[in-house]
């Protein structure tokens, strides 16, 4: 297994957020990570990316425990804004290169090319969706193990939407995992291998797309409006 959580629990000082959560997730497959807003979503990705510590519980990759040698393998785009508004999106990549030794160039430019976007564009000038489209095609440009993508289809318009799904099916191969959170069920579906439900901190749900259909006759959309209704 990549990643496994064991009875996780983050608290925050009025709220507890994940409850006691297990869970593992394999290689080479792209994971749905799907609740509405408040379901502990972004707390858990975070956790994994070791930018916030867990009050309970356990999770490692690859066998360690979350610290410098996880973050290495470990490519996390939060919904807050991390790039530089004065960067041209070319200094953004470089930026990357820098940073991070897993950072493929060439690939950045496809993306980049392939979302419509230019390297010359100032990042300050970037509409929210142009800015959303760049930093999904930062964080794909690393040869992570672990890609974790939070709300990437959030405030994006049905056509960029359709380019931010075919870029992260273009970039999952068999030696990384994608983990993408969204409660847009219905346009992930098609593109999901496995599913993780989370609810009020709870986890309700985690298996392969193909067997939770088969086992339930239902599609996740359909499933999705049951569990949160
Ligand atoms: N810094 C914080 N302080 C207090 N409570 C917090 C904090 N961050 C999150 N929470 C609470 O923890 C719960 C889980 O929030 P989280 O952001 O992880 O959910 P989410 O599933 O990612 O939701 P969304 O889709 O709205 O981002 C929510 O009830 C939220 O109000």
């Amino acid at each position: 297994m990549l990643l496994e959580i064991n009875n996780l629990s983050k608290g925050y000082l009025t709220k507890k957020a994940i409850k006691n959560i297990s869970f593992s997730v394999k290689k080479g497959k792209i994971y749905g990570f799907l609740g509405p807003n408040g379901s502990g979503k972004t707390t858990t990705m975070k956790m994994v990316a070791g930018l916030l510590n867990p009050s309970s519980g356990q999770i490692s990759i690859e066998g360690n425990k979350v610290g410098v040698k996880t973050k290495n393998v470990t490519a996390y785009m939060s919904t807050e804004n991390f790039i530089y508004p004065y960067m041209k999106i070319r200094t953004v990549g470089k930026y990357y290169q820098d940073f991070y030794e897993d950072f493929n160039m060439e690939r950045f430019e496809e993306l980049i090319d392939f979302m419509d976007l230019k390297m010359d564009l100032r990042v300050s000038s970037l509409s929210s969706g142009m800015a959303s489209k760049m930093k999904i095609a930062v964080t794909l440009s690393r040869d992570a193990k672990l890609i974790m993508l939070d709300e990437p289809l959030n405030g994006i318009d049905l056509v960029a939407r359709e380019k931010i799904l075919k870029s992260i099916v273009k970039c999952a191969n068999e030696n990384n995992t994608i983990i993408v959170s969204s409660h847009l069920v219905d346009e992930m579906e098609k593109i999901l291998d496995e599913v993780i439900f989370l609810k009020n901190g709870e986890l309700v749900l985690i298996g392969s797309a193909e067997t939770v259909r088969g086992e339930r006759g239902k599609s996740i959309v359909e499933l999705y409006k049951e569990v949160y209704a």
